[in-house]
């Protein structure tokens, strides 16, 4: 029997990270940087109005009160993104102005529409007139009933970026606000590892696809789309092929058809001492080219039985999963999500590990083989709960968890309200 530690380790061993490609900023999102980004020019570019109202010399202003306005000579109306370089102000003078707008040769600070009469000369304005309703107000006169600091409401220009800075450093992960840092600055494109792309099938002649009728003795194909969600969960690109029935030839073909498409491929089912589980009798007798995965017996459950390996000539690791839908499940959490955020280059590649109050009793645990039971975490109060019991068949219970809690090998049977190792899911 391999320890959870020793197949995980010989499976990350001979994982290499995809190697980068230049991808387009939405299909970057999620993915790992491997390029420092420099900023090409400061940003804002150009000092610019934080407000809709009017751009000033500050001297006009000094003193200004409503009772007592400075009245100024509108010579300009710069909306965002005009050049606003034909405007000057001069002694006397003011600019409407945008919001974003470049402000003008001459001025010196902004004051907001709400300090002014915007134009109209009846009191303070709430607001500017729209431009379509009265084009007038992009002339005449404005009362400015307060005064204003130097370069006050103005974004100076390189204020939140300076040209040559580092905006990004390599192995920075692709998130919203970087992919919009990344836009901010001009990149389309960027040198990231690409998102894996993941095959997935489930292999067995019982299995019958969602949707369709049942006949005697067949059942719902649901780990094909569990593995499917979760190799996208963990940023892949997944292909799902659907199910393959027990029939050597046909599954050597499938492979052979997907592998084209495939940075990795995971299968389940068909791994365990039966006399139809082809997977494993296929795979395992793998030569030369065509690669090679080996089977092995985990010291764990639920997910004992197990296959992982390379095939095809480029390699393309291999995980042969076991069928029962929740030891599916929980090997592709402990062992192909890792692989798979490897390949990304992401870190760390394991789910996180809490310590949590066992609320529940586990009156028996297999001696030797670390138990992953399904569970509820709950952050507030530090406890988990069980849901279901250990049955690898227990789909049910499995989408009422949020975690799984661990019990280590040698731990034949836990009391209620013992702290315990919690893999968070999600
Ligand atoms: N004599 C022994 N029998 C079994 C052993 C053993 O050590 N000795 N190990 C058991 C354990 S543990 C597991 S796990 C399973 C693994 O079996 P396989 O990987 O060969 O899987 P199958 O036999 O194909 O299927 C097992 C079970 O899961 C259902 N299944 C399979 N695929 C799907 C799917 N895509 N969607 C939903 N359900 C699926 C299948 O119908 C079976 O009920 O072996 C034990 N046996
Ligand atoms: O390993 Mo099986 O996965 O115990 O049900």
């Amino acid at each position: 029997m391999w320890t959870v530690e020793e197949h995980l380790a010989d499976v990350l061993g001979k994982i290499r990270p995809l190697e980068p490609i230049e991808l387009q900023l939405p299909d970057a999102q999620g993915c790992v940087l491997v390029e420092d980004v420099t900023v090409p020019a400061a940003l804002p570019p150009f000092d610019n109005s934080s407000m809709d109202g009017y751009a000033v010399r500050t001297a006009d202003v000094e003193g200004a009160t409503e009772e007592f306005p400075a009245v100024l000579a509108v010579v300009g109306d710069i909306a965002a993104g005009s050049g606003g370089a034909s405007v000057t102000v001069g002694p006397g003078e003011a600019a409407r102005i945008m919001t974003g707008a470049p402000l003008p040769a001459g001025a010196e600070a902004v004051v907001p529409v709400e300090w002014t009469d915007g134009g109209a000369g009846a009191g303070p304005a709430i607001a500017m007139d729209a431009h379509s309703k009265v084009p007038e107000r992009s002339g005449g006169e404005v009362r400015v009933h307060r005064p204003v600091a130097s370069r006050a409401h103005v974004r100076a220009r390189g204020s939140d970026a300076l040209t040559g800075e580092l905006a990004l450093a390599a192995g920075t992960v692709l998130g919203p606000a970087q992919i919009g840092l990344l836009a901010a600055i001009g990149r389309a494109t960027v040198l990231v590892r690409p998102r894996p792309r993941v095959v997935v099938m489930s292999t067995g002649s019982e299995l019958v696809q969602p949707g369709e009728e049942l006949a005697p003795g067949r059942i719902h194909d649901s780990n094909s789309f569990v593995l499917s969600a979760c190799a996208r969960d963990a940023g892949a690109i997944a292909y799902r092929v659907g199910a393959v029935d027990d029939d050597a030839e046909l599954l050597r073909a499938t492979l052979e058809d997907q592998l084209i498409r495939a940075d990795a491929v995971v299968t389940s089912g068909g791994v365990s001492v039966g006399a139809y589980d082809v997977v494993k009798e296929t795979l395992a007798g793998l030569a030369g080219e065509e690669g090679s995965v080996s089977f092995r017996r985990l010291a764990m459950q639920p997910g004992k039985p197990q296959g992982f390996g390379r095939i095809g000539p480029d390699r393309v690791p291999l995980f042969a999963l076991p069928g029962n839908p929740v030891s599916c499940y929980v090997s592709f959490e402990l062992f192909v999500r890792p692989a798979l955020r490897a390949l990304m280059g992401l870190d760390p590649v394991d789910r996180t590990t809490v310590r949590a109050v066992c609320t529940d009793a586990v009156a028996s645990s297999p001696q030797g083989r670390r138990q992953f039971l399904r569970a509820r975490h709950e952050p507030g109060s530090g406890t988990v709960s069980l849901v279901g019991g250990a049955g690898s068949h227990l789909v049910k219970a499995l989408a009422q968890a949020n975690a799984l809690v661990v019990v280590p090998e040698e731990t034949t049977s836990v009391a209620a309200g013992t702290e315990v190792d919690v893999v968070l899911l999600g």
